[in-house]
């Protein structure tokens, strides 16, 4: 890994994800989802493996790191853990109606109760995929108790691309909901976002080993040095940030 962590800002993830799936790329949503997923359940399986506790609780937004979080849930039940996925405003689209389905076929549980704080308490880990790089602050409800409940500490969190709540570029507010928000564990999709720079957490994973050279030296990204069969690599949680 260089020893410098170069990330993307809002638009400039958007417009490489749109690169990905244009005519010339050749990706679709489904694919691209599919990999974040699968890189999110990798970077659990590291960072909390099975044996420190099986129950992973899946706070699942309205938008794609929702769906990140969806497919993970798929993945972690085959990977042997439990996920408890929270949901409260489904989307319907055929993409996110068919990942439910996916997991209703595997009788995975779905717990939507007003009271996250509950539901919280039951878990091991909790997996933050409430929003990613598309949003836009004020935290609506009832994603706001979610966040309360993350920033309390009450059960490790990981957050899926940044940490919900916080300002793609600039970090968490000064005051007020999500300010003190620190997740344990962060795995980035494709590239860091340059909120990174405030992220104190213990573990700091990239996903994204599908991405060719030319889209990476486009971007002025560097890949990963991927180990094995892993679809993540580690980076340490110290490492200088660029903004590029
Ligand atoms: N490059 C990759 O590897 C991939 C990353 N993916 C993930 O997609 C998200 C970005 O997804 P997007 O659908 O653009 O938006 P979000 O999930 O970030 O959220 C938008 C969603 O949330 C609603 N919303 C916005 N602000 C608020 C708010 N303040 N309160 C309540 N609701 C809000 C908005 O209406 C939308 O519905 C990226 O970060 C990755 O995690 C993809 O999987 C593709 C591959
Ligand atoms: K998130």
């Amino acid at each position: 890994m260089p020893a410098v962590l170069k990330t993307l800002g809002a638009k400039a993830a958007a417009d490489l994800d749109k690169d990905l799936m244009s005519d010339e790329g050749g990706y679709s949503i489904d694919q691209l989802m599919e990999l974040a997923g699968l890189s999110v359940s990798q970077a659990i399986y590291k960072a909390h493996p099975p044996n420190s506790g099986k129950r992973i609780l899946l706070a699942c937004g309205p938008g794609n790191n929702g769906g990140d979080g969806l497919v993970a849930a798929r993945h972690l039940y085959h990977l042997g853990y439990e996920p408890i996925v929270y949901y409260p405003r489904p989307v319907h689209k055929p993409i996110y109606d068919g990942l439910v389905k996916q997991l209703h076929g595997l009788h995975i549980k779905f717990d939507d109760r007003e009271n996250f704080k509950a539901i919280a308490q039951d878990s091991d880990l909790i997996v933050d995929a409430l929003f990613g790089f598309s949003f836009q602050p004020p935290v609506r409800e009832p994603f706001d108790k979610a966040i309360e409940v993350m920033q309390s500490g009450v059960k490790p969190v990981l957050a899926v691309d940044t940490p919900s709540s916080w300002h793609v570029d600039d970090g968490p507010q000064d005051e007020g909901l999500g300010s003190k928000y620190q997740p344990d564990y962060l795995i980035s999709l494709t590239a860091a976002k340059p909120n990174v720079k405030h992220y104190k957490g213990k573990r700091h994973f990239i996903g994204g080993r599908f991405l060719g050279k030319d889209v990476a030296d486009k971007y002025g990204l560097s890949i990963p040095d991927y180990q094995g069969l892993d679809q993540i690599a580690e980076v340490p949680v110290d490492i200088k940030v660029e903004k590029l």
